[in-house]
């Protein structure tokens, strides 16, 4: 890994032809919401759910970035649209929705994958940038769960979430207030796996330890050099990790799996320090 790569993680061109244990053409005739599909890992997940004959609806605030995605999906034959939607607006999201059925007449699973945070003491933080991360990951991701649901139930049809999280176990430095936010998505997703059952629709999630994407600029690249070594094996994971872990979870494979959290960190949460601003004096002996 470079110091200051333009791009973290994988290109259009790789995840076009990056292998996959999944059957290419699987899921055609699905259609497959991924929000922060422009981003690392949403970009991954949607290249995957497209090249198994999926619909990839992309969701994202940048324009550019989605229709860039989108244009790259398409390019190779595969099926891909782009919506611009800023995940803390519920207005925004519900007519989000309402298109996404006016388009396809169907949803069958939705990725959360738009989030993120900045690297902070928590005694520091500002209310503005508490409110960011809290109205971002947990009220962001809530109003997208609530809008597909109501819309699954209306339809009386079944569908899937996966909620793409962080490690919340060993007291991540640095990100609080992301540690709160997820927190309260995995708390939300288990409670509505059980009352939504009844409706046909599942509800799991993905926590990703450290996964090379674009996501690490708001890093230093001291904090970035030594996520490799957080965790016993030694090195970062990738998208597609994470990917293949979205696909296993919302799609056919993860029928009776619900409420479920899947930890993709190489063992992170067992063994192996994490530090978002750099390791404190006080923690070194
Ligand atoms: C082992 C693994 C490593 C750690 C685990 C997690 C890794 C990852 O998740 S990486 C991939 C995730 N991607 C990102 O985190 C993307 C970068 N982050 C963001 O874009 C923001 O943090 C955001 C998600 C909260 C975006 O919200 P937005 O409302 O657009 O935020 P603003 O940039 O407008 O800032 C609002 C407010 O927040 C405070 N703030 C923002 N950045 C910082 C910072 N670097 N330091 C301190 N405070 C920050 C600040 O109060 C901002 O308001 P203004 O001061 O008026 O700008
Ligand atoms: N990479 C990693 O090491 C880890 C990542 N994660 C989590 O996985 C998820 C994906 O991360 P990753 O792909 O790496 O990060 P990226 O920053 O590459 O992608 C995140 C995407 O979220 C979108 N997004 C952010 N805020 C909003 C919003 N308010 N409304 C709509 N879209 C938004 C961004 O799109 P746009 O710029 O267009 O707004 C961006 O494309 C995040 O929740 C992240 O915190 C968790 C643990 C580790």
């Amino acid at each position: 890994m470079s110091e200051t790569p333009e791009q973290f993680g994988f290109t259009d061109a790789d995840l076009a032809t990056h292998p996959t244990v999944y059957a290419e053409g699987s899921l055609a005739g699905q259609v497959v919401l991924v929000s922060g599909g422009a981003g690392g890992i949403g970009r991954a997940t949607a290249w995957l759910f497209a090249r198994m004959g999926a619909h990839a609806v992309i969701s994202g605030r940048s324009e550019g970035k989605v229709a860039d995605v989108v244009k790259a999906i398409t390019a190779k034959g595969l099926k891909a649209s782009g919506h611009t939607v800023d995940v803390r607006e519920p207005e925004g999201v519900a007519a989000f929705f309402d298109t996404v059925w006016a388009e396809h007449g169907r949803l069958d699973i939705l990725v959360n994958s738009a989030g993120g945070q900045f690297p902070q003491a928590a005694i520091d933080f500002s209310v503005k940038g508490w409110n960011a991360v809290i109205n971002t990951n947990l009220n962001g991701t809530w109003f997208m769960m609530q809008a597909a649901a109501r819309k699954w139930r209306d339809a009386g049809r079944p569908g899937s979430i996966v909620n793409v999280v962080v490690v919340t176990t060993h007291g991540l430095y640095g990100v609080a207030h992301t540690i709160a936010a997820r927190s309260g998505v995995i708390g939300l997703s288990k409670s509505v796996a059980v009352e939504w059952a009844p409706l046909g629709i599942r509800v799991n999630c993905v926590a990703p330890g450290a996964i090379e994407t674009d996501g690490w600029k708001v890093y230093t690249p001291e904090a970035r050099a030594a996520y490799p070594r957080s965790n016993p094996m030694m090195r970062a994971g990738d998208a597609w990790d994470i990917a293949e872990a979205c696909v296993y979870l919302g799609g056919p494979t993860g029928k009776f799996v619900t409420g479920e959290l899947l930890t993709v960190d190489g063992g992170g949460q067992l063994w192996g320090e994490t530090w978002t601003t750099g390791k404190p004096d006080y923690f070194k002996t």
